[in-house]
């Protein structure tokens, strides 16, 4: 027998045995390959390190994956440990400590940049969205400057302010007919708050019309149908059928799913182009790219009206960014550019389920916590007490304007206990060194913005392994005392004097740790927009229901890990305020 570019002739047997010989040999060196490579002197689980599934068995198993992964540390008794999610790829370290995940983020942000995870997750549906890249991209730099408007307290308060306000009173609306139709009969909660943020975003993003909102779709279904009511149990929940879906904002929700079905997944890039294969992701895929070509026409119409005047809506801010800076570069504008498409798309996509996961933790909470809702209804009503007197809503100035500080409290406990987006990752941009531990060049960090330090009692810590900044800074946020895993608005309120020489209760916001919207130059974009829609809907459902009892089936404290943290049951049980 001969062999292509042999000149000599061997005999079938030798040439299978060759030929085996060849596959054994690729096969071990892709094993030797996808073995886990532990970073000297990082603990991890020894026998993990044994297989080319390294962790991965230990995570399926895991009945939440995110606190499974920042509670690896404290199992290791250390304060930071690697874990081996990825075959063929460098360990993942994780840090799970409030004052070392601050010092990364916030004073070493040049040593732990973005990194290839998030582009990994985000960038099938969004690839020219800022999230996805590294600070050192260019890219990112100018994609900063098309948005830098849009959370300027101008902005915010002229445009997306009244866009939220009137979102917030159809949820009103279309509780107080579920309520009414459920005969004190709780109901899920979770849908209406996924539409009514979604409105909200969707209105702030490109002034979407009525007829594409959720919510007025629930509330014309809600009018025209009845629930069913179980008679067996008198706690049992009122069952409204669902509402029909829009095809534009189902393509919406479908941003989240895709990035969560590469966040679960150890091959993230194909798991994505799998599910792209699939009818229902490929149609949504479509459906997004159309509704965001179509509102940046209707856009462009408005503006080329109106001119800047005109500006009703984050999309068009972003159109009339891109105008200015053609006309200073003496170029044509690009209105239809990968970063405006997914600069918006981005903006939908991390500012909807963040928001909607955050009110349904805190509709529970309220509902769990009977004294901290009737202190918050009375803190309101002293805010507002003209409002209170004349026996009419607050206004979205008012709301915006008047301080209340347990309400700031309230606010700033849930985003800590519900801890909706806990994991984040950065990538070592040089060959550095955490808490003392040597962290080669492009290694993953997960850094846990809940459990240790910041919803679980901390890990210990030694001072000296902390970098000589972080130790400057020791004392300016305390950590938690022993109630650390309790909702306890209270624990942001201290006592001052005031300019009468009397006491006054103010919101301290570094009271304790608190992570819910990361730190440093990458931190939340959207935070101050998220703060506003808080606001808003929290005092006008409080000003409106009261959030009574519910069953113990229905208010436990399990979840669900999609894109975010979100309740695994969230009903409300209302009734008149
Ligand atoms: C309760 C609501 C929200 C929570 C808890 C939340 C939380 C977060 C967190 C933890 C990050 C990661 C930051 C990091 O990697 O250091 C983030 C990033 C981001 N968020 Fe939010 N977010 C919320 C609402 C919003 C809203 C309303 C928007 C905009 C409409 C928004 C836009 C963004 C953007 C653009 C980034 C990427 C920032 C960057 O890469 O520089 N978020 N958010």
């Amino acid at each position: 027998m001969k062999l292509p570019g042999l000149d000599f002739e061997i005999s079938p047997l030798l040439a299978l045995g060759l030929g085996l010989g060849i596959v054994i040999y690729i096969t071990y060196s892709l094993y030797l390959a996808a073995l886990p490579k532990p970073i000297p002197g990082i603990p991890y689980n020894q026998e993990s390190a044994k297989s080319i599934w390294g962790d991965i068995p230990l995570l399926a198993e895991a009945r939440y994956r995110r606190r499974w992964a920042w509670a690896q540390p404290r199992e290791h008794g250390a304060p930071l440990s690697q874990i081996f999610i990825f075959p063929f790829r460098t360990p993942t370290v994780v840090v799970s400590d409030y004052r070392e995940v601050v010092d990364i983020l916030a004073r070493r942000a040049r040593e732990f940049d973005r990194g290839t995870r998030t582009k990994e997750c985000i960038g099938f549906v969004a690839p020219a969205f800022h999230f996805t890249m590294e600070t050192s991209d260019p890219r990112f730099k100018s994609n900063k400057k098309l948005i830098r408007d849009l959370m300027t307290p101008k902005f915010l308060n002229n445009v997306s302010a009244p866009r939220i306000y009137d979102k917030a009173l159809a949820l009103v609306t279309l509780w107080k007919l579920k309520s009414s139709k459920a005969h004190g009969r709780p109901f899920l909660a979770t849908e209406d708050l996924y539409s009514a943020t979604l409105d909200m975003i969707c209105v702030a993003a490109f002034g979407m019309e009525n007829a594409k909102s959720a919510l007025q779709q629930a509330i014309s279904h809600v009018q025209s149908t009845y629930p069913t009511i179980p008679t067996e149990h008198e706690e049992a929940p009122a069952d409204f059928p669902i509402p029909p879906t829009i095809p534009e904002l189902d393509a919406l929700f479908d941003g989240p799913k895709m990035v969560s079905i590469a966040q679960s997944s150890p091959f993230p890039g194909i798991s994505q182009f799998l599910a792209l294969l699939t009818p229902e992701h490929a149609r949504a895929h479509w459906n997004r790219k159309t509704l965001i070509m179509g509102q940046i026409d209707k856009s462009l119409q408005r503006l080329l009206q109106s001119g800047s005047d005109g500006c009703e809506s984050a999309l068009d801010q972003l159109l009339l960014q891109e105008m200015n800076a053609a006309k200073k570069a003496d170029r044509l504008p690009d209105y239809y550019s990968p970063a405006i498409r997914d600069e918006i798309l981005g903006y939908l996509v991390a500012g909807h389920d963040t928001s909607a996961a955050t009110l349904s933790w805190w509709v529970k909470y309220m509902a769990a916590h009977q004294p901290v809702q009737a202190r918050l209804r009375d803190a309101l009503r002293q805010a507002h007490f003209e409002a209170y007197r004349d026996s009419r809503l607050p206004t979205m100035k008012e709301i915006c304007d008047s301080p209340v500080p347990y309400l700031d409290a309230v606010i700033e406990e849930t985003l800590r206990c519900a801890a909706v987006a806990a994991l984040i990752v950065r990538t070592s941009t040089c060959d550095t060194q955490i808490l003392g531990y040597h962290i080669p060049k492009g290694t993953d960090v997960l850094l846990a913005l809940a459990g240790p330090s910041v919803t679980e009692p901390a890990l210990h810590v030694r001072e000296s392994d902390r970098s000589p900044e972080s130790q400057e800074c020791k004392d300016q946020v305390p950590y938690w005392g022993d109630d650390v895993s309790e909702f306890k608005p209270e624990r942001w309120l201290k006592q001052v004097k005031n300019a009468d020489g009397g006491d006054e209760e103010v919101f301290d916001p570094y009271a304790g740790p608190t992570l819910a919207f990361s730190a440093g130059p990458r931190q939340c974009f959207g935070k101050r927009l998220a703060y506003m829609k808080l606001r808003t809907v929290m005092t006008l459902l409080m000003w409106n229901f009261e959030f009574q009892p519910l069953h113990e089936e229905l208010n436990t404290p399990e979840l669900i890990e999609i894109l975010v943290n979100l309740p695994e049951d969230c009903y409300v049980k209302l009734a008149k305020a």
